[in-house]
C-alpha cells in the first residue's frame, strides 16, 4: 500500500494561503482583517467558516484577526448569517437569487466604522463568502469597494467517490483511498477534513463515499457497526456544508438482509429498506440519500426481477423520502454481452432507449444521473440525447473528473473546456436556448432537484491527483458546477494563481499548457470521435484494436476500406433519431456532421474528405504528428520555470509531461502504422509511418 514518507508535505493546493509580500496589499488587508465579528452561538459550519478565515487571514498577514462580538476597530470583517445581525439582514434582503447557499460580500459604512460583510443565506453560504474573502485575497484584489452576490446556479454540486474499502480506488490514480483501508473506515480523519475544505471551497454540497460497483464490504455500510463510521466522516464533511450519501447494492436486502429476493416490488423487500434508512437516519440525521448503479455491467437490479428502473428506483425513494433523502439514479445501463458482428445493437442508444419511456414515473425525490456523452468518458462523444428527453424527472449530469480514458494522472488534460462544451450543447426540447446547463439545473423542466456530478480524482498521494496540473479539473469542476457561465480560461486563471502564484511568465506558461491540453490529448490518441483504442482494462495507451472483438459494444470497425460507426437512420442503428432537429439532421449527414465526431456517426472510406478539406486518412496522420510535437512543447516551455515553484512540484510535473512526450509519440506511431498498413494510402508529406 502506498503511504506518505516522512518528507512527502501533504499539498494545500488552492487552500495555500501565502504570505502577502506586496507592501500595498499587505497595508491593505491588515487594515480590514484585524477584527473578525462574528454570533457567539454559531453552528459548526459558521464555526469552520471562521476558523478558515483565522487560519488563512494569519497565513497570509502573518497576523490572525481578533474573534468579538461587537466591533471596536475602524475596518472588520462581520461574519454571519440571517437573524444575527440587522445589518446582515438588511444586506441580504437585497440579494436576488433564492438559492440558501448564495451570498453577498460587501465592503460598507456602519456605525462610523468600515465593515467588511460575510453574510450567506444559509450557514453554509456564510462558509462560501468566507472561502470567496479568502480567494480575492490570494489572488491579490483588493478589498476597497467590494459589491459582490453570489449564488449556485445548481443545486446539487456533488463528487463521487468511486473508492472501496480495501483502500483500492476503481480508475484512481493518485494512491490510494484517503477514506478506507484495510476494509474499514480509516480512523484519521484529517485527511478527509482537508478535502472537505478544498471541495467546499469550490462550492461542492454533496458527496458519496464509496464506489458505485459496490462489493461485499461495501454493502455493509448502510448497517451497523459500519454505519456509525460513515457517521464519523459525515461529521466532518458536515462541518464543511457537505452532505454524505452512500453508493448502495440493490441485492442488500438479499445480501445484509437474508431475504431471498430483492424484487422492489416485494412486500418484505420494501420494508427491510424502510428500517435500513430509518436506521441510517438516526445515526446521521442529515445523510443525502442513495447513489445506485443498478441493472448495469453485472451490477444487480430490477430487471432480475422483471420490474422497470421506475420501480426500483421509486421503492428506494419512498424509504428516503420521510427524512428529506434523494436517490440518484445512474442512467449507464447497457448490454455489456455483446457481439462485434452484431451491427444492429448500439451501445450509444442504450440510456435513451432505457429511461425515456419512464418519463414522468419516478418520484420526485428520485434524480436521474446522466453521463455527458452517450458511452463513457471519452475524450471525444457527442452530448448524451438524454438531456432534454426526460421533460418530467429530475437529472444530473455525470462528469468524470478522474481521467479514465483521457491520460489518467499521467498525461494532462484539462477537462473545463470539454465539460463547457457539454452544458452549452442546445437541446432544443423548449426550442433554441434550451442548453444542458439549463436542463440539469431544474430550470429549463421546473424540475425541483438537479445539478451535476464527477467522479473524483484524488487519493492519498501528497499532491492529491498524481499529477499536479490534475488538480486544476478538480478546482474547475467545483467552480463549473457552481457557476456553469464561467469561461475554461477565468477557472484556469484562477487555479493558476492560487496555487503558483501571479507571475506573469509562469501564468502564461501554464495556461497555455491547460487550454491546449485537451485537443492536444484528442490528436495524438483516437480520432474524430471514433473512441477506445486504449488497452484493455486499465485503459492506458494505445491499442486500437484492444476493444475491436471484445463484448463491450465499443467498437469503430475499421477494414481496409474504411472506418467509423454507421449510426443513421438511414443505413445505420438508427441512433442519429434520438436527437431532436436540427441535431439529428446534422448527424445524419456526413456532409453536415462535425468533423470531430464524424466516425462517431458514420463509416467512410479513408479518403473521405472531412468539411476541413482533408481526407480522413490525412486528418490521422495530420494530427498525430502535431499532437507529438504539442505534448513535446509543454515539457519544453514547463523547462522554463525551473526555481519559479516549489521543487517538488516542478518536479512532479516535469516527470509526467516527459512520460506524456514519449507516450505521444507511441501513440502518434502505433495509430499511423495501423492505418498506414490498413489503407495503403501514402502520408502526403512523406513523413516517416512505421
Ligand atoms: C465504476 O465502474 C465504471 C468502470 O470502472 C469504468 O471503466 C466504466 O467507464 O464505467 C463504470 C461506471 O461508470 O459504472
Amino acid at each position: 500500500m502506498q503511504r506518505l514518507s516522512n518528507h512527502d508535505k501533504v499539498y494545500k493546493c488552492w487552500l495555500r494561503y501565502a504570505a502577502v509580500t506586496d507592501p500595498e496589499k499587505l497595508q491593505d488587508y491588515r487594515k480590514w482583517c484585524g477584527e473578525l465579528v462574528s454570533p457567539a452561538a454559531a453552528g459548526v459550519v459558521l464555526e469552520s467558516a471562521v476558523e478558515e478565515l483565522q487560519q488563512g487571514i494569519l497565513s497570509m498577514i502573518g497576523m490572525g484577526p481578533q474573534n468579538s462580538q461587537s466591533p471596536s476597530a475602524s475596518h472588520y470583517i462581520l461574519l454571519g448569517t440571517r437573524g444575527q445581525s440587522k445589518a446582515i439582514d438588511e444586506a441580504l434582503s437585497s440579494l436576488s437569487a433564492s438559492s440558501a447557499d448564495s451570498y453577498i460580500l460587501k465592503t460598507l459604512p456602519l456605525d462610523g466604522r468600515k465593515c467588511l460583510l460575510a453574510a450567506g443565506r444559509s450557514d453554509r453560504g456564510t462558509l462560501y463568502a468566507a472561502f470567496h474573502l479568502l480567494r480575492l485575497m490570494q489572488m491579490g484584489s483588493t478589498l476597497e469597494d467590494l459589491d459582490i452576490q453570489e449564488s449556485p446556479l445548481n443545486g446539487l454540486r456533488m463528487i463521487n467517490q468511486w473508492d472501496n474499502m480495501d483502500g483500492s480506488i476503481e480508475r484512481g490514480y493518485a494512491g490510494q483511498s484517503i477514506f478506507y483501508e484495510n476494509n474499514r473506515i480509516i480512523s484519521d480523519l484529517s485527511r478527509i477534513k482537508d478535502y472537505a475544505r478544498l471541495l467546499s471551497s469550490t462550492g461542492i454540497n454533496g458527496i458519496s463515499i464509496n464506489n458505485v460497483n459496490v462489493h461485499h464490504h461495501e454493502t455493509l455500510l448502510i448497517t451497523q457497526p459500519q454505519l456509525s463510521e460513515v457517521a464519523r466522516v459525515a461529521e466532518v464533511l458536515r462541518k464543511y456544508g457537505i452532505v454524505t450519501f452512500l453508493s448502495v447494492n440493490f441485492a442488500s436486502p438479499m445480501q445484509v438482509g437474508g431475504l431471498l429476493t430483492a424484487d422492489p416490488l416485494d412486500e418484505e423487500v420494501r420494508t427491510w429498506w424502510k428500517n435500513a434508512v430509518k436506521e441510517i437516519y438516526r445515526v446521521i440525521p442529515d445523510f443525502g440519500g442513495f447513489l445506485v448503479k443498478a441493472d448495469s455491467e453485472s451490477r444487480p437490479g430490477p430487471f432480475t426481477y422483471g420490474r422497470n428502473h421506475v420501480d426500483g428506483a421509486n421503492m428506494l425513494a419512498e424509504a428516503l423520502q420521510p427524512y428529506g433523502g434523494t436517490v440518484i439514479w445512474r442512467c449507464f445501463v447497457y448490454n455489456c454481452q455483446q457481439d462485434w458482428r452484431d451491427r444492429s445493437t448500439d451501445r450509444a442508444r442504450a440510456a435513451y432507449d432505457h429511461f425515456t419511456p419512464l418519463d414522468g414515473g419516478f418520484h420526485d425525490n428520485v434524480i436521474l444521473q446522466i453521463k455527458n456523452g452517450p458511452m463513457d468518458f471519452q475524450v471525444r462523444e457527442p452530448v448524451s440525447p438524454l438531456f432534454g428527453a426526460l421533460p418530467s424527472t429530475n437529472q444530473v449530469l455525470e462528469l468524470q473528473i478522474a481521467q479514465e480514458y483521457t491520460g489518467q494522472a499521467r498525461h494532462v488534460c484539462y477537462l473545463v473546456p470539454q465539460w463547457k462544451e457539454v452544458l452549452e450543447f442546445d437541446t432544443f426540447a423548449r426550442g433554441e436556448g434550451s442548453d444542458v446547463a439549463k436542463v440539469v439545473s431544474g430550470s429549463l423542466f421546473g424540475g425541483k432537484l438537479g445539478g451535476i456530478a464527477a467522479v473524483s480524482n484524488i487519493g492519498n498521494d501528497a499532491n492529491w491527483t498524481g499529477h499536479v496540473l490534475a488538480q486544476a479539473n478538480l478546482y474547475g469542476f467545483g467552480r463549473l458546477s457552481w457557476n456553469p457561465q464561467l469561461t475554461s480560461e477565468q477557472i484556469a486563471r484562477e487555479w493558476i494563481y492560487l496555487t503558483f502564484g501571479t507571475e506573469p511568465k509562469l501564468v502564461e506558461v501554464i495556461l497555455n499548457i491547460l487550454l491546449n491540453s485537451w485537443q492536444t490529448y484528442e490528436n495524438y490518441t483516437a480520432p474524430l470521435g471514433v473512441g477506445w483504442m486504449v488497452n484493455p482494462d486499465h485503459h492506458y495507451g494505445p491499442n486500437v484494436d484492444g476493444y475491436e472483438y471484445s463484448r463491450w459494444g465499443t467498437y469503430h470497425f475499421a477494414d481496409r476500406d474504411g472506418i467509423g460507426v454507421d449510426r443513421t437512420v438511414k443505413s445505420g442503428t438508427g441512433y442519429t433519431a434520438q436527437y431532436p432537429k436540427p441535431h439529428a439532421d446534422r448527424y445524419e449527414s456526413p456532409d453536415t456532421c462535425p468533423d470531430e465526431l464524424l466516425l462517431f456517426f458514420h463509416h467512410v472510406p479513408y479518403t473521405h474528405k472531412l468539411r476541413s478539406g482533408k481526407t480522413v486518412i490525412q486528418h490521422i496522420y495530420d494530427t498525430h504528428f502535431a499532437g507529438a510535437e504539442q505534448a513535446a512543447s509543454f515539457l519544453e516551455s514547463w523547462l522554463t520555470l525551473e526555481g519559479s515553484m516549489d521543487a517538488q512540484q516542478f518536479e512532479n510535473v516535469r516527470g509526467r509531461l516527459q512520460e506524456q512526450a514519449q507516450h505521444a509519440l507511441e501513440w502518434r506511431d502505433q495509430i499511423n502504422t495501423y492505418f498506414f498498413r490498413k489503407s495503403g494510402i501514402a502520408d502526403e508529406h512523406g513523413r516517416t509511418i512505421y
